[in-house]
């Protein structure tokens, strides 16, 4: 699917950067298994791009391929306006940062930055100067003589982060480079490598299977199942406007069920009921979908009541979330989860009205 055919409504930039790297009908097969299928995407200039999916949907391998660490099969890689695709890694213009940090354990902070400086016939006095700067920038001064042993996991990221930023490539490379942090310091230093990428203007692009982090950090999200790219786009775009079912089910938390469309146009029939959804109009009588709705969209108690469609729930179980509780739900064999605040809790086992907001509903044709 094609970046253009991928974006979802809304997802348009209001004034989209240049482009700065361009993806282009990207295949790649380890043997006869086909990890990358026609993958295509612009990056613009100064902009944080995710790739986002499930554990072997072919992120690393389409970051691989545009750092030319495992070239591209078949396609095109542009960078600045420069057809990269057949270049060594070593001619291209990149800074990457893996999960496992790939420090040098026998150099210290300074020299293993340094390092990032190969190949520049600077003299001593500058290359110290550039190692401060970079030192100072991802706030390590003063760890310059540690070495990789002595530092904590964040410490030792900003190391392999300031090193890949050594020689100011003009694209960020980033690949898995929280995973391996634990919870507290990985959001801490996610806005930190999101703060210094802004103020550094640097074109980057991540690699990760935690959405929250693609999400909170990322001008635009690519999301891939199987090789394939589904849908490219704001995090706001892709959650509320997913281009797929895969896509709706994958990020963001929902419930899902199969319905029919019914014929009374703007109308669907699943599990007994009968909801509006107007979505479905355009669609033949007898249509299969895929339906999903997010948990803050159900609505439950007098404001479902207000709704056409409304139903009886029954109450099967309450997680107390902090801020909201999840209240899962059955209505016959339909199965919901609705946020609620924690005041306003149905009891387990209670008969509660429900509703799915027509506008809230996500529904995708099925595959015959
Ligand atoms: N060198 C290789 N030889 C054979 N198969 C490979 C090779 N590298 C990757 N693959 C396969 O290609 C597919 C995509 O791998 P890739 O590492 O790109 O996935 P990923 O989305 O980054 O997953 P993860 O989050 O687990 O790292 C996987 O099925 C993987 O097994």
């Amino acid at each position: 699917m094609s970046a253009g055919l991928a974006e979802a409504p809304g997802a348009a930039l209001a004034a989209a950067p240049a482009p700065y790297l361009v993806v282009d009908q990207v295949s790649k097969s380890f043997g006869t298994f086909r990890a990358l299928e026609r993958a295509s995407l612009t990056v613009g200039a100064g902009e944080f791009v995710s790739f986002l999916g499930p554990s072997g949907c072919g992120k690393t391998t389409l970051l691989r391929a545009i750092a030319g660490l495992d070239p591209a099969t078949s396609g095109r890689i542009v960078q600045d306006g420069r057809d990269i695709t057949g270049l060594p890694p070593s001619a291209r213009d990149f800074g990457i940062v893996f999960q496992s940090y790939a420090l040098f354990p026998n150099l210290n902070v300074s020299e293993n930055i340094a390092y990032g400086l190969r190949g520049k016939a600077w003299p001593r006095s500058r290359r110290q100067q550039r190692v401060a700067e970079l030192l100072t920038l991802v706030g390590l001064a003063d760890q310059a003589t540690k070495y990789p042993a002595q530092l904590s996991g964040g410490q030792q990221q900003r190391v392999a982060l300031a090193r890949a930023l050594a020689n100011e490539p003009g694209l960020l490379l980033l690949d898995e480079p929280l995973s391996a942090l634990d919870a507290i310091v990985r959001l801490h230093l996610r806005q930190e490598i999101r703060a210094l990428q802004r103020r550094l203007g640097v074109t980057t692009v991540m690699v990760t299977h935690d959405q929250e982090e693609a999400m909170g950090v990322s001008d635009r999200v690519v999301v891939m199942s199987r090789g394939r790219i589904e849908q490219i786009g704001t995090p706001e775009a892709i959650y509320r406007h997913p281009a797929t079912a895969f896509v709706a089910g994958f990020v963001g938390r929902s419930s899902h069920f199969d319905a029919v469309v019914d014929a009374t146009p703007g109308m669907l029939r699943a599990e007994g009921l009968v909801l509006p959804c107007p979505a479905t109009r355009g669609l033949l009588f007898g249509t299969q979908v895929s339906t999903y709705i997010r948990p803050e969209d159900v609505r439950l108690g007098p404001q479902a009541q207000a709704l056409p469609g409304h139903f009886v729930a029954q109450v099967t179980h309450v997680e107390f979330l902090g801020p909201i509780c999840r209240v899962s739900l059955e209505a016959g064999r339909l199965r919901l989860e609705a946020d609620v605040h924690p005041s306003l809790v149905p009891a387990v086992g209670s008969d509660v009205m429900a509703a799915l907001p027509e506008d809230r509903l996500l529904v995708f044709p099925q595959d015959v």
